[in-house]
C-alpha cells in the first residue's frame, strides 16, 4: 500500500521536500514513519542528492565570484580586465556577504548582478556536481555544506567565493 508519499522539487528554494497527494501534507523533512530504503523508492526520489539523477555523492550549489589581477582567468562578462588585488576583491566580497545574511534570495540577487562567474546567468547556480570536478578548495568548502547553508569566503584560482548549497 503506497504511502502517498512522493519528493518534488521546490522551485523557489531549489531544493527537494516531501508531498503527501492523499493527505496533502508537505514537509522538507523526511516523514518519520518512512525508513531510508523506503525514501530512496519514493516516486520523485531523483531529486534527493545522490539520487539517479546525479550519481553517488552528487550536490548542486550555487556561488558568488569576484576574481581579481592573480585570478586564472582575468576577464568575465562584466569585465575584460580585471585588475583589483586579491584583498579589494574580499573586502568586496564581505560587503555582499554583509548584505545577504541567510537570505537566499538576496544572494541569488547579488550573484546575478556581481559574480564574475557566467553562472552569473543561472542565478550563480553551477547545476549538479561530484567530487573531482571543481577546483578542490571550492569542493571540499561545498561538500562540507549542509542543504541551504551558506560557505565563509573560500579562495581558488578563479578568484574569491561565497557559496550556497541547494542539494
Ligand atoms: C564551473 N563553471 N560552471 C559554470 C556555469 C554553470 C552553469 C551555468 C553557466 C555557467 C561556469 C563555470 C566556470 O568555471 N566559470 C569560470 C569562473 C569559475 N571558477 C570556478 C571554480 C569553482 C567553481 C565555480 C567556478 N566558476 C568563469 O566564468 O571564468
Amino acid at each position: 500500500m503506497s504511502s502517498g508519499w512522493e519528493i518534488r522539487m521546490s522551485n523557489s528554494k531549489g531544493i527537494p521536500y516531501y508531498f503527501n497527494a492523499a493527505t496533502k501534507q508537505s514537509s522538507w523533512d523526511a516523514p518519520s514513519e518512512l525508513s531510508e530504503d523506503q525514501i530512496k523508492s519514493l516516486p520523485g526520489s531523483q531529486h534527493l542528492s545522490g539520487g539517479s539523477s546525479g550519481g553517488v555523492g552528487t550536490i548542486t550549489a550555487s556561488h558568488l565570484l569576484v576574481k581579481h589581477k592573480d585570478s586564472r582567468r582575468t576577464s568575465s562578462w562584466k569585465e575584460m580586465n580585471i585588475t583589483r588585488t586579491k584583498e579589494e576583491a574580499t573586502d568586496i566580497l564581505r560587503e555582499y556577504q554583509a548584505q545577504v545574511g541567510n537570505s537566499r534570495e538576496k544572494f541569488e540577487e547579488l550573484a546575478s548582478i556581481h559574480s564574475d562567474c557566467s553562472s552569473h546567468s543561472q542565478k550563480g547556480n553551477l547545476g549538479p556536481f561530484s567530487k573531482g570536478q571543481m577546483q578542490k578548495p571550492f569542493e571540499d568548502a561545498a561538500f562540507a555544506l549542509q542543504v541551504g547553508e551558506f560557505s565563509d569566503i573560500i579562495s581558488t584560482d578563479s578568484g574569491v567565493h561565497i557559496i550556497l548549497r541547494t542539494a
